[in-house]
């Protein structure tokens, strides 16, 4: 048996009492943190919380060979994987459920606090007027990614925000809202298609935390706005509703 389990956004504390239960009950315990944080806790800090040793994953061993662990002990032990956030908002870890299920294995999700939720409560931008989500990631042998560029052209033109969810990487570290916002603008540069412009961009970091920070300015401006530690994440809006904008200027 399988159980996907969301951590939620910040610390050990952030699980639901369902989740927690799961996890004290199961027989391993996986984890993967590449595909999200708790920037508030540690290894040891989750198993003195769970009484119990966590395995943690990399990226190979999950999407690569998932059978040599995690799906080998779940043909007959009660098997628990923890995410960061919800388990299945902005992962791929749906693929393992379904060969979990090709296997006979039967699968269940506990839900957490996702990022993509907290955002829209912590800026006040409504969730039903987010087009689709973008990445940035580091760039690779100097070469900046311009797919971000154009899903926020493609959401602006439809009237609808972007998430921009940036990089987590083993060697390079945290994205900060800070590098986002530079490698937009020289895609800006590059393209000269006036999309980020007088642009207004959100920075949020630490969603989750006692001291969460939001911002929101000039896209250029923020590029040295002082966010604090990780992990950081920001949105391009689109035209604001009045509320959108009220919220804005009283919490951003
Ligand atoms: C690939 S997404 C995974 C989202 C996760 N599954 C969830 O539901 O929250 C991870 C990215 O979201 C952003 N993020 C996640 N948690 C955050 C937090 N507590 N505060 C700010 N940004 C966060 C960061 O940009 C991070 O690299």
């Amino acid at each position: 048996m399988l159980t996907f389990i969301g951590l939620g956004l910040y610390d050990e504390e952030d699980v639901s009492l369902k989740g927690l239960k799961a996890i004290q009950e199961a027989d391993v315990i996986y984890a993967e943190f590449y595909t999200s944080r708790l920037m508030g806790s540690s290894i040891e800090k989750m198993e003195g919380l769970y009484g119990k040793p966590v395995k943690v994953l990399a990226r190979e061993d999950v999407e690569q060979h998932p059978k040599e662990n995690v799906l080998k002990d779940a043909l007959d032990k009660k098997v628990v994987f923890l995410t960061g956030g919800d388990a299945m908002v902005a992962t791929t870890h749906i693929d393992l459920r379904l060969r979990a299920k090709e296997m006979g294995i039967s699968t269940s999700i506990i839900h957490g606090s996702s990022i993509a939720s907290a955002v829209c409560g912590l800026t006040g931008l409504q969730n039903y007027r987010f087009g689709k989500s973008a990445t940035i990631a580091f760039p690779y042998k100097n070469i900046v990614s311009e797919a971000p560029y154009d899903t926020i052209k493609m959401n602006k033109q439809n009237g609808l925000h972007t998430i921009i969810f940036l990089d987590i990487d083993r060697e390079k570290g945290y994205m900060t809202v800070n590098q986002g916002v530079e490698l937009l603008l020289k895609v800006e540069e590059k393209r000269m298609e006036n999309v980020l412009t007088d642009s207004l961009c959100v920075g949020i970091a630490r969603a989750g935390s006692s001291d969460p920070c939001v911002k929101a300015d000039r896209i250029d401006r923020l590029k040295s706005y002082d966010f604090g530690g990780p992990l950081h994440i920001m949105v391009i809006p689109a035209e604001l509703h009045f509320l959108e904008e009220e919220a804005l200027n009283e919490f951003a």
